[in-house]
């Protein structure tokens, strides 16, 4: 996931609107009381919808924003692989869009076969117009490019979805400190993406377009200033953390263990984002390889991939001693303690690493739930933590692990599920490659397993984190 994502605001020279001008944070953070906050926020957005009348002209010169970290534009146990949708289910009818966002969704239809020079477009006039906003992005923007067009479309598929959409924004903005973001920020970058999209949606866009995308920005980035004020009372925007052990179980896959400078509170399934001291303000999402331990380390596995500037310096360069920043913990592949559901988990390659902290997550609760392990690997080889696991399943009578090794099976992990079972009983949990949590949502609805019971971290945040 990771790279700034930043929105910057500044109203512009044709700016309008009221108060300060569109896009400038308008209140003071709200009070911590979740369910209230919540409520607010969703009446927020319904105003969005086609309420009061269109905010004043903005500045069509602008540049765009970072909006960053897919991380989870849902929750992770309702999230599908993109275009994924169970055939023998009925699927519910969508809910009827609003105004703002048929006209949001049609401006990044528009946009989308251009993002990329959209993107670069806004990026460019962001830096020339508040070249004070550079040092918060990485020196290489490749990553951040797509980023900021996956968020928007992120955003805007979720746009009438109130408690996704809220649940994204808020954890997006809560990320976003760690770059050094500020709400002071926001109106600089809202008015450079809208800058931005103008220039690129060619004649669909107009002054109602424009006033849809201003109601749009500004109530999203409030959610997203409102939880980086309420976080920052609570939590520090990112922890140092010493390397204390660094271990290469093959000559590209390290498990390493760091100790954070502060208490680092988090929950097994979960992860974070880490920056090396070698490449600056880029960050790559690493799952907790342990349950949370007493003596407050935390542990990650790390494959050097190629063109991984940050795998490659974890697991290559990274020594004992060296010090890293790491992100607030993120994720819901997290145990739900009150049930007693059996835990059907597939972990592919390093992908085991959450999947070990949800074995010892259910040890710790004294749960006697079964817990099926398939872990999955290219080669032998590949099974680089395979004697932890065993050693567990000999501790724990209710685990029961199956390694699959794809050369010797002549299958992969998601046929090599569908061989056992039936697992309708479970509540399952993956984590691997993209290709493997997409085939293994098929396997496992195939194979009976309800899809609000299957759990994983967003496809496209796997993607991030092998880089
Ligand atoms: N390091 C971490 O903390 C975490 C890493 N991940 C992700 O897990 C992945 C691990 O990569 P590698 O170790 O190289 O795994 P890999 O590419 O070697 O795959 C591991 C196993 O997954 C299955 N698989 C792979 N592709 C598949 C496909 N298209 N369809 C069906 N099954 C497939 C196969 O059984 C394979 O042996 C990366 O994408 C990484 O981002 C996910 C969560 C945590």
């Amino acid at each position: 996931m990771d790279a700034p994502t930043t929105a910057s605001a500044d109203s512009g020279s044709s700016g309008g609107g009221e108060d300060n001008g569109w896009f400038t944070p308008h209140r003071q953070p709200e009070p911590s009381q979740d369910g209230a906050r919540e409520t607010r926020e969703g009446n927020r957005l319904a105003g969005m919808r086609p309420v009061g009348r269109p905010a004043a002209g903005l500045s069509t010169t602008g540049g765009g924003s970072a909006v960053e970290e897919q991380r989870h534009a849902r929750p992770a146990h309702l999230m599908l692989p993109p275009g994924y949708a169970p055939v023998d289910r009925p699927v519910p009818p969508a809910p009827e869009a609003s105004p703002d966002a048929i006209l949001v969704r049609r401006t990044l239809a528009e946009v989308g076969p251009v993002a990329d020079k959209a993107t670069s477009y806004f990026y460019a006039l962001l830096f020339v117009r508040h070249p004070e906003l550079r040092a918060l992005f990485p020196a290489a923007m490749d990553t951040q490019r797509d980023r900021l067009f996956k968020a928007l479309l992120t955003a805007a598929e979720h746009i009438d979805d109130t408690e996704v959409l809220v649940a994204y924004l808020r954890n997006l903005g809560r990320g976003h400190r760690k770059y050094g973001t500020r709400a002071e920020h926001y109106p600089a970058v809202g008015e450079c993406l809208l800058g931005a999209l103008s220039r690129f949606a060619g004649e669909t866009w107009d002054a109602t377009v424009e006033a849809a995308w201003v109601r749009t920005y500004t109530a999203l980035s409030q959610i997203m200033i409102d939880a980086a004020a309420e976080d920052e009372r609570r939590a520090p925007a990112w922890w140092h953390a010493e390397i204390v052990a660094h271990e290469l179980r093959t000559s590209d896959i390290a498990v390493i263990t760091v100790r954070p400078d502060q208490p680092y509170p988090f929950l097994a399934g979960q992860y974070t984002t880490l920056e090396t001291p070698w490449w600056p303000r880029v960050w790559r999402h690493y799952s907790f390889a342990s349950s949370p331990r007493s003596d407050g380390l935390l542990s990650f596995h790390v494959k050097a991939v190629p063109a991984g500037w940050v795998s490659n310096a974890l697991v290559h360069r990274a020594r004992r001693g060296d010090v890293v920043r790491l992100g607030p913990p993120a994720g819901s592949m997290t145990v739900d303690h009150t049930s007693d559901s059996g835990l059907l988990c597939l972990g592919g390659g390093t992908g085991i690493a959450p999947i070990k902290a949800l074995v010892e997550d259910v040890a710790e609760h004294g749960d006697r739930r079964r817990v099926e392990v398939f872990y999955g690997a290219r080669t032998g080889h590949d099974l680089y933590d395979i004697d932890t696991m065993l050693r567990m399943q000999q501790s724990h009578p209710w685990l029961e692990v199956r390694p699959v090794v794809d050369q010797q099976a002549h299958l992969q992990l998601p046929d090599a599920v569908r061989e056992y079972g039936p697992w309708y009983e479970y509540d399952a949990y993956l984590s691997g490659p993209p290709g493997m949590i997409r085939s293994g949502v098929d396997a496992l609805v195939d194979n009976g397993i309800p899809s609000e019971r299957i759990r994983h971290d967003a496809v496209d945040e796997v993607v991030a984190a092998g880089q």
